[in-house]
């Protein structure tokens, strides 16, 4: 990589001095008011060429350092005054009372206040990965370290610079400089078209250098250049420099300077747009590798729903309570144990504003609508909270996908509380409280009845909680501290208070967005931790299962069923699955990896904690902005701001043309590339002259690398992009369609221009003039012809596949306005200071000749669009061949 840089400072440096040369040489010989033009006509453009390159990268790297401050700027809740309140991890001030959550990172140093079960990862800090248990004896918390478990309050000691954390920021500078595979890609193809055109370059040396000092290039009058012995030193040394030139120049238009400028280019200007469409890169290669993407494994709630959760349905008390909040259909026993529940097990909080006004309820979306329902009830959330105390919490996590907290009550009793997924929790229970407040058994009718409702409700797509309870012995909880956080809450003979259904209803669009994988060949899968019902009933709704035919195994999976497969049948059946219901993190893991086996490029969206191996592994982890916990955002590639589903599928279109912008830029490249080596070099092997000198090359150079990435790069995504299939991971970067496109107009290029350049003096009619004027007039024809043709082309390069060329070229600002810049030098160029790039003007004549030709590569690449290509790579067919004709004496 450095050598190749070098490499590419260097041939700059070799032309520099060769300008300087040339200057000197041209000084002398032609005197200092007509010879300095040369020399200096190169020195300026290899200086353009390194000015316009420079700042091209300065502003990209600028915004590449924005992008990355969005990236640390996190919003998280803070306490002030009592209230729960959003704020940027920026404003947090020393003094703040923070709530911890599993997941969470710790914004800031602090104190602990108060806390259940806390456990910190410090490996960030300490670079050990040791979980730290927090409590009141080591209540010290270090910012930029990860909650592993439990739930807290810390109160803010110390922000910004003064934490350990912004010590150790401010000494080490983040590593930003990592090659994407697409890069990498493309460094292969740079360093062959580099090593390509060396090869032609130090032909073309030999055969002028062989050439010129055998006496066999002619000036005008025919007289040749070079005689041995008669001519003078001074003019052999400048006439070698001149081809040296030309040598060097062939290697900088061959080498591909431009290529990481597309890339870098594309893709910070994706990155811009795509923060728009709510979608956070943090990881630059996750762009274009979402372009390839064969299917995406979706989560369910606030993903393809709105996470907006209201209880709909009731059942307590052993009947439906109907409508749910009615008040008067419970007994007071069973009212009074179920807000206890509530109030007391949960991690959300409910805030009344002095003076009335409604309560502002806080906490996760689930949590929210339960306590929504209690306050409805008319539960007093503090009141309530304060008549008991909690001695111990089990949080709730998705791999037990229930949660519990042990209370002790001013009478010394001990209630243990649990809530979590409805039928587990129900499988828990032994006892239920009836309508007239009475424990009673649960005999089998009534738990058929709890299941039936259970199920009914789920195939209304809601999501169903169970809220239970038991009594316990105070004497067997563990009186000591150490003894407690070991504690494991009993979690038998529940007695059941309620079961509610939850409704999340469909994010609107979501339907679309899948519809819309699915004519973009992605295949989009559901995997939650909701009841499989629930999330059939979602996936029929947002058309992930298309019919309820399709809504049976394997196609819906529960995830204890996937889980007990081997190895080997998980990979057979991944590929059917749609739906995968009541799965833990590790079963997404374990779907993720049998989906790549298969071949598939994936894309996994998670929120939770233990999300991470699973957004790790998959090919493109995407992280949810407001529900994602920090550690899940950590192991993704992106975040996905708005958690919304839709906003995933905008990532795929944007990486497609991130990858469909670097073919259009190669295709456009090597199509210079190829006519630039050939004219040059058929012309210097048969006549000992070039046609384009070194500026003219120069400024082909300009056009077509950096002038050429910033038109093409920058195209914005069309649908036609989600209208075919996925690249996936094998094809290789420059298809056949591009080559038969390149191939097309490069073969045309240099037809005309050859025979411009040896039949042109008597094609245009300039026989009667002096053989200089002639050539020279001849020459500046085919420069300006050839820079016509590639503005022209620059059109067809926008569309590879597509025969309307001009489709959204309005939208595309930077390219008109590039291409018309373009257009206006070339004019310039001809008409006005010709001096510098050896040209004459051309009159009307001559300009309209140049058009026209420039204007034919239009109908030719629509007829050549129709032209069908094998869809088998060309390498594939040559490897292929070879193996063949290699195979044959065996096969006889
Ligand atoms: N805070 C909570 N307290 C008690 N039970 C909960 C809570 N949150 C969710 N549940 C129950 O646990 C089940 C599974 O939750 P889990 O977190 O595994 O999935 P999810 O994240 O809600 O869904 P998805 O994976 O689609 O995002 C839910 O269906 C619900 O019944
Ligand atoms: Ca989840």
């Amino acid at each position: 990589m450095f050598l190749w840089e070098a490499w590419q400072d260097l041939t700059l440096i070799i032309l520099m001095i060769a300008a300087v040369a040339s200057l000197v040489l041209g000084i002398k010989t032609e005197g200092i008011k007509e010879g300095w033009y040369d020399g200096a006509s190169i020195a300026f453009a290899v200086i353009l060429v390194i000015v316009v390159t420079a700042i091209s990268d300065y502003k990209q790297s600028l915004q590449f350092q924005n992008l990355n401050e969005e990236k640390r700027n996190i919003h998280l809740e803070v306490i002030r005054g009592g209230r729960r309140i959003e704020v940027s991890i920026y404003d947090i001030v020393v003094g703040d009372v923070i709530p911890l959550n599993i997941g969470d990172q710790v914004p800031a140093d602090g104190i602990l206040i108060t806390g259940h079960s806390l456990a910190i990862d410090e490996s960030s800090m300490t670079g050990e990965s040791k979980i730290v248990h927090k409590n009141s004896r080591e209540p010290f918390l270090m910012s930029g370290c990860k909650v592993a478990d439990g739930s807290g309050t810390m109160l803010v000691t110390g922000v910004g610079i003064n934490t350990e954390w912004g010590l150790l920021m401010a000494s080490i500078s983040e590593d930003t400089g990592e090659e994407t595979p697409l890069q990498v890609r493309l460094n292969g193809v740079a360093t062959f078209i580099g090593i390509v055109g060396l090869t032609v370059a130090l032909l073309v040396l030999i055969v002028l250098l062989v050439r010129y000092f055998t006496g066999h290039t002619k000036n005008f009058d025919g007289s040749p250049q070079f005689k041995a012995g008669k001519t003078k030193a001074s003019t052999a040394v400048d006439g070698a420099i001149k081809i040296l030139t030309v040598a060097v120049t062939i290697v900088v238009v061959a080498v591909p300077e431009g290529l990481p400028l597309a890339v870098t280019l594309t893709l910070a200007y994706s990155m811009r747009k795509m923060m728009r469409d709510k979608a956070l890169v943090r990881r630059l290669s996750a762009c274009e590798t979402m372009g390839s993407a064969t299917t995406i494994c979706s989560d369910k709630t606030g993903t393809l729903t709105l996470n907006q959760m209201t209880i709909v349905e009731a059942y307590s008390g052993g009947q439906k309570i109907d409508p749910p909040d009615s008040k008067s259909q419970l007994p007071p026993i069973l009212s009074s144990l179920l807000m206890e529940g509530i109030a007391q097990n949960t991690t959300g909080s409910v805030f009344v504003p002095e003076g009335g006004g409604d309560p502002e309820i806080s906490g996760s979306p689930t949590e929210k609508a339960i306590l929504g329902w209690a306050v409805k009830l008319g539960m007093n959330f503090d009141a309530v909270r304060s008549e008991s105390s909690i001695i111990h919490v089990f949080p709730f996590n998705s791999e037990k996908k229930k949660g519990g907290v042990a209370l002790q009550l001013p009478d010394s009793q001990v209630h243990i509380h649990w809530k979590g997924a409805a039928e587990i929790v129900l499988a828990s229970c032994t006892e239920y409280i009836n309508a007239s407040g009475k424990i009673v058994p649960l005999d089998q009718d009534k738990v058929l009845f709890f299941k039936k409702s259970i199920e009914d409700m789920a195939a209304s797509s809601l999501r169903c909680v169970a809220i239970a309870y038991r009594t316990y012995d105070m004497d067997k909880v563990p009186a000591d501290e150490q003894q407690k956080t070991q504690w494991e809450l009993p979690q038998d003979d529940l007695v059941l208070l309620a079961i509610v259904g939850i409704k999340d209803p469909c994010r609107p669009g979501v339907r679309d967005a899948v519809q819309l994988c699915k004519n973009a060949g992605v295949k989009v899968r559901m995997v939650t931790g909701d009841n499989p019902q629930t999330a059939k009933a979602i996936a029929l709704e947002c058309g992930i299962l298309s019919s309820a035919e399709d809504a049976v195994e394997p196609n819906v999976i529960e995830g204890r069923v996937f889980r007990n497969y081997s190895d080997a049948e998980r990979v057979e059946i991944a590929e059917k699955i749609s739906v995968m219901g009541r799965s833990s993190p590790n079963d997404k893991l374990l779907f993720v990896q049998a989906l790549k086996k298969r071949g598939h490029v994936v894309a996994v969206t998670g929120d939770g904690t233990n999300d991470a191996p699973a957004l790790h592994e998959a090919d493109i982890g995407l992280s949810m902005g407001i529900q994602g916990t920090e550690v899940a955002k950590e192991s993704s590639d992106i975040i996905i701001l708005d958690d919304n589903f839709a906003s995933v599928v905008k990532v795929v279109r944007w990486g497609r043309s991130v990858y469909a912008n670097i073919q259009k830029f190669i295709q456009f490249q090597l199509t210079v590339n190829v006519a630039a080596l050939i004219i040059n070099v058929v012309a210097a092997i048969s006549s000992g002259d070039v046609p384009l000198n070194a500026v003219q090359l120069l400024w082909v150079n300009l056009i077509m690398d950096t002038l050429g990435a910033l038109a093409l790069a920058t195209e914005p995504p069309t649908d036609h992009l989600m209208h075919r299939p996925p690249v996936g991971r094998r094809e290789p970067l420059i298809t056949n369609i591009m080559w038969r496109n390149l191939l097309i107009q490069a073969a045309y290029q240099v037809s005309v221009l050859l025979v411009l350049n040896f039949r042109g003096k008597s094609l245009l009619g300039l026989e009667h003039e002096t053989p200089q004027r002639a050539n020279k007039v001849k020459n500046t024809l085919i420069f300006n012809a050839f820079v016509l043709c590639q503005i022209f082309n620059e059109f067809n390069a926008r569309k590879p596949d597509e025969l309307n060329i001009f489709k959204g070229i309005t939208k595309n600002h930077l390219f008109v306005v590039i291409v018309g810049i373009t257009l206006v030098l070339q004019v310039i160029i001809i008409e006005f200071v010709g001096k510098f790039t050896s040209t004459v003007k051309l009159n009307w004549k001559q300009w309209l000749i140049s058009a026209v030709i420039a204007i034919i590569s239009w109908p030719l690449a629509a007829i050549g669009k129709l032209i069908p290509v094998p869809r088998t790579p060309l390498h594939k067919f040559f490897t292929k061949m070879f193996h063949r004709s290699g195979n044959s004496p065996s096969d006889r």
